[in-house]
């Protein structure tokens, strides 16, 4: 039988494969413009380059780019924590699908120097609890930062539709929380972790 989150990332995805495109679409720029305005000032970014149904737009890490912010993309290689590489070169389709950036690799550490890290998710619950592709991918790259804040680690920032905010979603002791979650329509918001 399918564990807890088996069932729940099913449900999700099936949800995100019926959203109309229109919906999508609104969705997508409502969350850039609550992102762009909020990470303008930040120095380093880590995004994404997101799937065909995912709720960022395409053009979004370019965009931020653009008004000065450096942004790092992630590299899927294999069980490892998450490579990274600047936004500022071609992209090539990597493993299952994603578009990867093709410039220089500037290792796993990389992601610690980021003010703000985006994190993918299909759901978030109110603590901060995300719930990923399954993969693992975003816990293995962030186990190795601090826990606290104010010990200087990145803001993990979790990108949501606002029907994938919820009360709860299932997490174990390997998931690590985020600090605050966008909506298109609750724009961004710091959670109680
Ligand atoms: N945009 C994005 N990049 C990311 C992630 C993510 O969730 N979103 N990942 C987070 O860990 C890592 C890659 N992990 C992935 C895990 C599963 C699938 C996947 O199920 N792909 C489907 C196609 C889905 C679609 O088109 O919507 C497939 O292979 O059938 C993709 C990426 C790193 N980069
Ligand atoms: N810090 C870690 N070190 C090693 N393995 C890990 C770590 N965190 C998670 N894993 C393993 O990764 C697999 C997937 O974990 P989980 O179901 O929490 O993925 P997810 O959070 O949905 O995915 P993602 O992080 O890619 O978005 C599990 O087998 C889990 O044991």
């Amino acid at each position: 039988m399918a564990d807890a989150k088996t069932q729940v990332r099913r449900r999700l995805a099936a949800g995100r494969r019926e959203r109309p495109a229109a919906e999508r679409d609104a969705a997508r720029a409502a969350i850039a413009g609550h992102l762009t305005s909020a990470l303008s000032p930040c120095r380093r970014v880590a995004a994404y380059l997101p799937l065909s149904t995912e709720p960022l737009p395409p053009t979004f890490a370019a965009d931020l780019a653009a008004v000065g912010v450096t942004v790092l993309l992630p590299i899927v290689t294999g069980a490892s924590p998450l490579d990274w590489a600047l936004a500022d070169g071609p992209v090539t389709t990597g493993s299952r699908g994603i578009s990867e950036p093709t410039g220089p690799r500037l290792g796993p550490d990389a992601v610690a120097t980021c003010d703000v890290v985006l994190v993918p998710a299909l759901a978030v619950d109110h603590a901060g609890g995300r719930l990923g592709r399954g993969g693992g991918h975003y816990d293995r790259t962030l186990a190795p930062l601090p826990t606290r804040r104010a010990d200087g680690r990145p803001w993990l920032v979790a990108v949501v539709f606002d029907d994938e905010f919820l009360d709860r979603v299932p997490t174990d002791a390997l998931d690590r929380p985020v600090d605050a979650v966008v909506t298109p329509s609750g724009g961004l918001r710091e959670l109680p972790t």
